[in-house]
């Protein structure tokens, strides 16, 4: 048996192509478009990669596409002041500033000073503490394109048992409220976490958080259960996930390939997060299925 693999990248553009309806909709009626800002400190060629293929994508459906990149000497206080200029500029509706952030940053008190209403990526206290206790946040992107896809694949999540591997801010942790909004029974592991293999056989759902390349194996898996890679790692052999994907596709019922699972994912559900932000600040009606 093999398991089915989840298209990431085919769902992205179907999503991205249903944001650039909205976004001709919303130019045409109300003559409003939205704008995303993204701000690169530093020249890490991986981020830089990234934020390349955000702007292009940003520009495909129709949205403005605002792009600042700082030196690595940049001091705190100026990207402050950039964070406080694009707060202020109507023609910016989101802004996100690329991490990891030079180690000279306090990297919470640069991402704290975004407008929460201009927190497309759903890191400030503001809107985790506003997704952790069930209130209208904004939600990070990679945890929102895996549930997306999670739901696609097997409706109603109530009841299953999910395990999310790793508790970082921005995956493992959102991620894990995602799921317990669904009504998931969710254990997050971490690396202090004993019989991790253990724990995982027990997943109908593993969501893989690790940043270790090819880190979980087949053996962990119960037969037919969802796997879903966020591992993003460069080898000799090219980028691969967290998970092992030949000896795991073996047992799993379905998996997201890497590149062309959750990564094509990240960058629509930004676009998408641009597009509810820019409804919600100027009163419009939310498009729907942008927002769990
Ligand atoms: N596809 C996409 O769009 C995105 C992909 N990524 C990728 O996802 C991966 C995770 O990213 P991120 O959350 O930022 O990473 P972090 O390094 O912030 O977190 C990794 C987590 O994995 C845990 N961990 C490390 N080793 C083990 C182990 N041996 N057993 C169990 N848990 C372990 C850590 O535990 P502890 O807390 O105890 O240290 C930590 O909680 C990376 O590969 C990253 O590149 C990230 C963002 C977006
Ligand atoms: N403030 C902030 N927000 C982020 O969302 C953020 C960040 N910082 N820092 C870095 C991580 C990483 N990340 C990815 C986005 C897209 C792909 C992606 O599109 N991956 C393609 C492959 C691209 C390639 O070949 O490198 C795929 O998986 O198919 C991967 C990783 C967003 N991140």
């Amino acid at each position: 048996m093999s398991a089915d693999l989840i298209d990431g990248k085919a769902f992205a553009a179907a999503l991205r192509g249903r944001i650039a309806t909205a976004v001709a909709a919303m130019k045409a009626d109300h003559s409003v478009t939205p704008g995303l800002a993204v701000v690169l400190v530093g020249e890490d060629p991986a981020s830089s990669v990234y934020v390349r293929s955000k702007g292009k994508a940003t520009v495909e459906v129709g949205m403005e596409s605002f792009e600042h990149r700082l030196p690595p000497e940049t001091s705190q206080d100026d990207l402050l002041a950039l964070v406080a200029r694009l707060n202020g500029d109507a023609k910016v509706n989101g802004i996100l500033v690329q991490l990891p952030l030079p180690k000279h940053m306090d990297e919470a008190a640069v991402i704290n000073a975004i407008a929460p209403e201009k927190d497309v990526d759903g890191f400030t206290v503001l809107n985790a503490g506003r997704l952790a206790t069930g209130q209208k946040a904004m939600v990070p992107c990679t945890p929102l394109g895996c549930l997306m896809l999670l739901r696609d694949r097997l409706g109603s999540l109530a009841g299953k048992d999910a395990l999310v591997i790793g508790r970082s801010n921005i995956v493992g942790k959102p991620m894990a409220q995602l799921l317990l909004a669904d009504s998931a029974t969710v254990t997050v592991a971490h690396s202090r976490t004993e019989d991790l293999p253990d724990l995982c056989r027990r997943a109908d759902i593993v969501v893989a958080a690790v940043g270790r390349a090819r880190f979980v194996q087949g053996d962990w898996i119960k037969p037919g259960a969802t796997v879903i890679d966020v591992g993003i790692n460069r080898t000799e052999d090219g980028l691969v996930g967290d998970v092992d994907f030949e000896s795991v596709r073996q047992v799993a019922g379905a998996i997201t390939p890497v590149p062309g699972g959750v990564g094509p994912m990240t960058i629509a559900c930004l676009l998408a997060n641009t597009l509810t932000a820019t409804a919600r600040v100027n009163g419009l009606p939310e498009p729907e299925g942008l927002t769990p």
